[in-house]
Formats: C-alpha cells, sequence, structure tokens
C-alpha cells in the first residue's frame, strides 16, 4: 500500500516540478497534460490535476484556463466517446436483429418441388416461446396484464391485420447465405423427441423436411412385405397428420417418388441436394439390414460430393448393431433376459474400444502402467472437481492471493482440468469466487486469462505452430537433442527443474510458476524452439489446452502478443517457491538428504556432504547439463538483438517496441470494414510490449546480459521490485506514446479547421512534448527512483 501511496506523491511532485517548465515556457501545456496523464494515470490526473494547477488561477490566469480548457476537453471527449460507442454497439445489436427478424421471411423461392419449403428454425422458436409461455404462470401473469394493457389500447390503434396461412420461408436466394438442410424423414414421423429435427436445427439454417417413397428399397432383396396394404394405408394417413403438424408451426413435407427400377432415394436425394443447394442430410436410422446397407451407401455416395450426411438413432432404444454378447455368452439367447443381460452387461459402444487410456506392453507382454500416479493424484469425477473447488474457496483462495507462487505448498485451486474438460463452468466458479469473503481480484484475473487464450487463438489460429512476432520466426535454435530428452525426463541437473519436470510426468501437472520456472530453462538456457516445449506440455499435461499452452509458450518463447518481463532463473526462482527445498525433495528424493541451503545447487556440496547425503553427482543424480548460464542468456539476447536488427521493418522506430501485421477481423473491427476489403488492402503493423532489454539490446547488439541495465533473469523476492519497475516504465512509455498521439491528431484537425476557416494558425509553442522519455528527460526518473536509460 505504502509503495503505491509513494509512488502517487511522488508522481505529483513530478508533475509539480513540469508545471515549472511550463511557466519559463520551456513546455507546451497540451504536452504537459499528456505527460501528467501518462504518470499520475488518469484516475489520478482526474483527482488531482485541477489542484495541482490551482496556484496559477491567481499567478497565470491564462495559463490557468488553457490548462482547464485541456483537463476539460479531455475528460469530457472520454465520456462522449464511451457513450457513442455503446450507442454504436447498441444499433449495431438492433441492426443485427432486424436482419435476423428479415431474413426468416425471405420470400424469394423458385423450385417446384419445394416450393412449400419453410423455414422450421424460427417457426420452431416461435413454438417454444409459445410453450413457455403456457408452461410458466409467472410468465402467463405478464402476458395477462399485457393484455390487459394491450386492451385498453385497443380502441386508440388500428387492429393489425389478421395474419391467413403462413409465412412462406423459400431458399436462400443471396449466394452467401447459409446453405440448407435436409431433414430426411423415413419411420420417424413425429415432432417430438426426434434427434434428427434437433440435429437439423442445430446447423442453424432453413430446414427442407421431405419424405422419400422407395417401396422397392423398403422391400429388400427377399419377399419381405415390408408395406403391406394396412401399412401403406396408415403412412399415408401419418404423413398426411405430419405435413399439418408441419404446416402449424409454419413449415412443411416435401414428398418424392423413387418407384422406377432406375430410380432410388440416393438418385432422388442427389437431385434434391442439386436443387435446393443444400450442403447436409440430417435423417433417423433405420435397422432392416437391406435398408442398412441402402444408407451406408447414401453416405458413403453422398460424402464423396462433400456432402455431410447425420445419423441420429431414436427407432430402437438400442441401436441393434450396437449389442454384443460380450461377458453373457450365449446361453439363452433369443430370450428377452438375455438380450436385457446383454444390454445391461454391454452398456453402449465400451469405452474401452476407443482406447483412450490404453497402455502399452512390454515384449514379455507386461503393462506399463505410466499413469499409476495420475490416477492416484486425481479425482477426476464431477463430484471431485466440486470437492476440489469447496476446498480451495474454504480455504485456499485466501492464500492464493498471496503465495500462489509456492510450489512446496498447494496454494492454487488445481481446476484446470475440470475447467479443460468441462466437469466444472466457468461461470459457476466466477461466481463462487466473487462469493468469497476475500472477492479474490487475483484469481478473478486467471479466469480472464483463460478467455484471452481463446480470443487470441481466434485472431491467430497458427498459434499453436508459427512464432507470431514475424523476426522472432529467423531465431537460431539449438538441436541439441540429449538437452531435450535430460529437460523432459528431470534429468537436467538442477534440481528445481528436474522436481517440476518429474511432477509433471508423475502427475500430469505442476502449478503456474514451475510452469514459467521450466520453461524460462528450455528458451532462454538450453535454446530450444518453444514448440518442442509447447508439444511436451500438450502430451503430458491432464489440462492440455491448446489455446492457453500455446499462447503461453509464445510468450515464454519471446514471440507472443505479451512478452514476459522476466527469465526464471532455474536456482535463484527457488528463493520464491521452494526456500526450504520441500518440494525438490518430495520429487527428487535422492537430493532429499541434501541441507536446505544447498539442495538446490548440489554441486556447491563439499564432497564430504555429498558422501553423507548419499549423492553421487552423474550417478545417482545427473551432472548439470550447462554450467555456462550467465553466457548462454547472453547469447539469447543477442540472436534477439541479431532477428530485430535483420528485420528491422518490424521494429517501432519510435518506441522500439515490436510490430506485428494486424490480423484482418482485428482491423475491420476497428476501421468498420468488410473483412475480404481489408484482406485485399495494405498489411497495417502494430506495435505490442516489448521487453525493455530487447529494447536496450538493440543499441548495442554485442553486449552481454549482466551489463544490459533491464537485464530480465529474476532472481526471487529480491527483484520483484526491478520487475514491477520494469512493467510501469514499458506502460508509461507506450501511455505516453499514445497520448501524444492523440494531442497531434488534435492540433492536426485544429490546424485543418483554421486552415479551412480562413482563420490564422496559432503560434508554434516552444518546447515539444517528447514522445518517448531521454536520459536527460526528468520523467524519466521513475517513482521507485531507477532511471530510464537512452535508447
Ligand atoms: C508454459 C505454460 C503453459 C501452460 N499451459 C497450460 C495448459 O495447457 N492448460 C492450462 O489450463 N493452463 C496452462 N497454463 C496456465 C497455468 O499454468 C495453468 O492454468 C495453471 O497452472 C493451472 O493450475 P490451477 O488450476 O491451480 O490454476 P489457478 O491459478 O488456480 O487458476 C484458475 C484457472 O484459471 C486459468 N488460468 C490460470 N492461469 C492461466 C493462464 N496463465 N492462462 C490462461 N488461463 C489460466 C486456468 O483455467 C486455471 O485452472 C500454462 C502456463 C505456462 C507458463
Amino acid at each position: 500500500m505504502s509503495s503505491s501511496k509513494d509512488s502517487g506523491d511522488n508522481g505529483v511532485s513530478l508533475v509539480r516540478k513540469m508545471l515549472r517548465e511550463v511557466l519559463v515556457g520551456r513546455e507546451d501545456p497540451d504536452g504537459f497534460f499528456a505527460l501528467c496523464v501518462s504518470v499520475l494515470g488518469h484516475q489520478d490526473t482526474r483527482a488531482q490535476f485541477l489542484t495541482v494547477i490551482r496556484p496559477l488561477a491567481t499567478a497565470n490566469v491564462a495559463l490557468h484556463s488553457t490548462l482547464t480548457a485541456i483537463y476539460e476537453e479531455y475528460f469530457s471527449n472520454i465520456e462522449d466517446d464511451e457513450l457513442q460507442l455503446a450507442m454504436t454497439l447498441s444499433l449495431l445489436e438492433a441492426d443485427e436483429a432486424s436482419k435476423q427478424s428479415s431474413t426468416k421471411v425471405n420470400p424469394t423461392h423458385s423450385s417446384e418441388d419445394v416450393s412449400a419449403v419453410q423455414n422450421m428454425s424460427s417457426s420452431f422458436t416461435q413454438r417454444n416461446e409459445q410453450s413457455f409461455k403456457q408452461s410458466s404462470p409467472r410468465q402467463q401473469d405478464i402476458s395477462e396484464s399485457v393484455m390487459e394493457q394491450e386492451k385498453s389500447k385497443r380502441y386508440r390503434r388500428k387492429k393489425p391485420k389478421k395474419v391467413t396461412g403462413h409465412q412462406v420461408v423459400g431458399l436462400p436466394s443471396a449466394p452467401s447465405s447459409q446453405p440448407p438442410v435436409l431433414l430426411w424423414f423415413r419411420r420417424d414421423l413425429r415432432l417430438c423427441d426426434n434427434p434428427a429435427i434437433i440435429g437439423a436445427l442445430e446447423v442453424g439454417a432453413p430446414v427442407i423436411p421431405v419424405f422419400i417413397w422407395a417401396p422397392d428399397e423398403e422391400e429388400g432383396p427377399g419377399t419381405t412385405v415390408a408395406m403391406g396394404g394396412a401399412c401403406k394405408f396408415w403412412l399415408h394417413q401419418a404423413l398426411s397428420c405430419l405435413r399439418q403438424s408441419l404446416e402449424r408451426i409454419g413449415s412443411s413435407l416435401v414428398f418424392l417418388k423413387a418407384e422406377s427400377p432406375s430410380d432410388s432415394s440416393l438418385q432422388t436425394l442427389k437431385q434434391l441436394l442439386q436443387e435446393t443447394g443444400a450442403k447436409t442430410v440430417v435423417a433417423n436410422a433405420v435397422y432392416e439390414p437391406w435398408l442398412k446397407e441402402r444408407d451406408d451407401l447414401v453416405l458413403s455416395a453422398l460424402r464423396k460430393q462433400g456432402v455431410d450426411l447425420r445419423m441420429y438413432h431414436s427407432y430402437c432404444l438400442r441401436d441393434p448393431y450396437s449389442v454384443t454378447t460380450r461377458g453373457v455368452g450365449l446361453r439363452g439367447i433369443g430370450s428377452v433376459s438375455h438380450f436385457m443381460s446383454c444390454c445391461k452387461q454391454n452398456p453402449g459402444p465400451p469405452l474401452d474400444a476407443l482406447e483412450l487410456a490404453k497402455m502399452p506392453r512390454r515384449k514379455d507382454g507386461t503393462i506399463i502402467d505410466w499413469a499409476a500416479n495420475i490416477r492416484k493424484s486425481w479425482n477426476f469425477s464431477e463430484e471431485g472437481a466440486l470437492a476440489q473447488l469447496n476446498n480451495f474457496l474454504q480455504d485456499g483462495v485466501y492464500k492464493y492471493e498471496r503465495e500462489s507462487g509456492r510450489a512446496d505448498s498447494p496454494n492454487t485451486s488445481g481446476l484446470s482440468p475440470y475447467l479443460h474438460f468441462g466437469q466444472l463452468s466457468p461461470r459457476w466458479l466466477l461466481w463462487d469466487a466473487k462469493g468469497a469473503k476475500c472477492r479474490p481480484p487475483k484469481f478473478q484475473r486467471k479466469l480472464a486469462w483463460r478467455d484471452l487464450a481463446y480470443w487470441q487463438l481466434s485472431l491467430f489460429p497458427d498459434l499453436p505452430w508459427e512464432s507470431l512476432r514475424p523476426p522472432y520466426k529467423a531465431l537460431r535454435w539449438s538441436s541439441e537433442s540429449a538437452h531435450l530428452k535430460a529437460w523432459q525426463r528431470g534429468r537436467t541437473g538442477y534440481p528445481l527443474v528436474d522436481a517440476a519436470m518429474r511432477q509433471l510426468w508423475l502427475s500430469g501437472w505442476m502449478n503456474n510458476y514451475m510452469r514459467h520456472v521450466v520453461a524460462s530453462f528450455l528458451i532462454a538456457y538450453l535454446h530450444l524452439p518453444w514448440q518442442e516445449g509447447y508439444r511436451w506440455f500438450q502430451d503430458t499435461l491432464v489440462d492440455a489446452d491448446v489455446a492457453i499452452d500455446a499462447m503461453m509458450w509464445q510468450n515464454g518463447g519471446m514471440c507472443g502478443l505479451d512478452h514476459w518481463n522476466f527469465v526464471m532463473h532455474p536456482v535463484d526462482a527457488a528463493m520464491t517457491c521452494d526456500p526450504c527445498g520441500a518440494y525438490v525433495r518430495q520429487w527428487c528424493p535422492e537430493l532429499a538428504d541434501l541441507p536446505d541451503e544447498l539442495i538446490h545447487k548440489p554441486w556447491k556440496s563439499p564432497a564430504s556432504m555429498l558422501r553423507r547425503a548419499g549423492v553421487i553427482l552423474g550417478q545417482t543424480y545427473p551432472e548439470r547439463i550447462i554450467t555456462d548460464l550467465e553466457e548462454r542468456r547472453s547469447q539469447s539476447l543477442k540472436d534477439v538483438a541479431q532477428v530485430r536488427l535483420q528485420f528491422i521493418q518490424y521494429v517501432d522506430k519510435f518506441s522500439g517496441c515490436d510490430l506485428v501485421p494486424v490480423p484482418p477481423r482485428l482491423l475491420s473491427e476497428s476501421l468498420g470494414l468488410h473483412e475480404d476489403a481489408v484482406a485485399r488492402g495494405k498489411q497495417f503493423l502494430l506495435p505490442l510490449i516489448t521487453r525493455m532489454e530487447f529494447k536496450h539490446q538493440l543499441e548495442d547488439p554485442d553486449s552481454d546480459a549482466d551489463s544490459n541495465p533491464f537485464n530480465a533473469v529474476l532472481k526471487g523476492y529480491v527483484s520483484r521490485k526491478r520487475d514491477e519497475t520494469v512493467a510501469f516504465l514499458n506502460e508509461r512509455d507506450f501511455t505516453a506514446s499514445v497520448m501524444n498521439e492523440g494531442a497531434q491528431r488534435r492540433e492536426r484537425i485544429d490546424m485543418n479547421y483554421r486552415r479551412m476557416e480562413g482563420l490564422p494558425q496559432p503560434r508554434e509553442p516552444r518546447g515539444k512534448s517528447r514522445r518517448t522519455p531521454t536520459a536527460k528527460d526528468k520523467f524519466s526518473i521513475v517513482p521507485g527512483g531507477v532511471r530510464n536509460t537512452p535508447r
């Protein structure tokens, strides 16, 4: 608390000093205001700016009123902008809604066969709304009161015309609208509990219900009399009733005949698909062997044409082709008891048949059960998820806010696999977390991180394999496979890294802090490509999640949207996460007897100590695979500087930040243009927050990591302050440049306005506001007392 207050006080006193610069004419009012916002932030500027400039009210009235005007314009603009944004959004929503409702009544339609086809999806929605109204008494109350109000208005309003018949919704006329779905009715002539109907509606396109009469196919190869006279009569009535039911909800049923020997359901469907442009056919399965054979044929033929045939099961309780006698035998076959036993014994396709948890076998036939520890470590059920959540909320969440970086105690929620497999709903989790007394802000942010990962993946689909920042694609990586293997197996000789990698292998999980430690080791010290780390994590984590894993490895691999402003040191990181070595003792038991102060660096132990602890380096515990940590870090920095220089077009010359091409979706959102137009146009580059040490290294690409004032290696608690300062500098840099751009834009608009109106241009201000701070710049003094060096 006190530190943030201190930094606030420092900021205000800097602003006061700067005010003197304005008074003596070395700084102009706009630049002063921009820097004030970047130093104090929005909230503090809003709260304190007027107080800071109050002395001017008597001493320099003109300057006071100029600054007050800038202040008022700035903050009123923000509110206006927000209001305008909200209005634009609501207009867009309204526009979207009206577009949707208009597509529901698209009257254009040409094909004769399907002339009565209607949009089932819209009518089903209406139907659902109706039934909801009927089923909910509260809703009924509301609708009754609305009706009362309507009655009273009746005489004042013109009575609307009664709609006769149904709104006929045709096939989409616009080539871009979604192709319709064929709903192929066979022996499922009902609306209720019909999986095919639900499947068709889920596609979200117009639905064309169709019945094809193919008597030869029904009959099959022998004499089955599948469709006797009485049955045909019933079929006729049932079809007629189904058509009426469909018409009642605004749809209809197309009848087609495939009677001649040359004709077939397949031919008829193909023709219908051609006429309607449908790309999906949905049906419920029928089980007579000759009909199943026909359906299999239809399936493969349509698939070849790129049509998706979706088959659901609803005719029998159990799909007869899935019932097996496994575990029951053949005794009593034919009796219903035997059949029921078969169903009970084999409920659906056996899970084991999916071979998800199949273990490899040794040559002698014994099983290698690599998941034994994972099985012991987790309760895989939904109840397990809820129990874990309750434990966390009752106790863990309080520690989480303070000490989530500890490896030696389970201070994080451990909910990631449950979230990944949807055994726990993120909305439920957020709701429960908000209910905790401490309203854990840090934990809530973590859930936002999860969504951020999916947003990033939606913008950059090649996130899991392609470095996002262009220059980093050319980075020189090591191909030392022995190093990769040692890292994967937890045999690097660095106990903290090894403990984490063994925990991963044995339990399928490690906490966030340890993921950072091992990722830093792989990238910054072993120089192995981040994609290797990503792939190993994907194979070994029980919560392996393409979006999150890719985002985090890209960030760790220095090429993601966000740069980690730290590198975890494989030994010093233990000061924060495992100060007494309990974590290492758990996962590397061969080191358990070393004293606390040496357990993270056994190579520093005297021979006698090692002997007493039963450790023989190179035998019971591996020697370090690399020893020149500092040199390797320096090399990594130099490599980065080299590719940044090589692809200097991707480095912003003002701020030194990396630039990435903006994906078309983002660009079209920002410019309000169609995505196609944006994709055809010029490539836009966006500056990203970039690690300070990289920016500095660009000035002197061959310097060592040690001489870099922004050296990112995080040494436990000691460097926290430094890390926070670096984060502050980054943010301030960014804000200052954005603010400056804003001020310049305002100046430009003002100049153009004056030019058009023939008004005189204002005099050039004497001091120019700076885009980025320099060493001489007073604003380079960070509240914490660290000086920013010139770039
Ligand atoms: C290199 C690297 C790879 C990672 N790979 C994965 C992965 O494949 N799957 C995965 O779920 N998490 C991944 N993470 C993020 C994070 O480490 C795990 O979500 C966290 O350790 C899971 O433990 P927890 O449930 O106790 O987390 P808590 O700290 O209790 O967080 C609660 C939940 O928030 C979400 N969350 C937490 N941190 C992050 C984050 N940084 N980004 C996105 N969501 C987050 C998770 O769903 C997590 O379960 C990775 C982190 C790193 C550094």
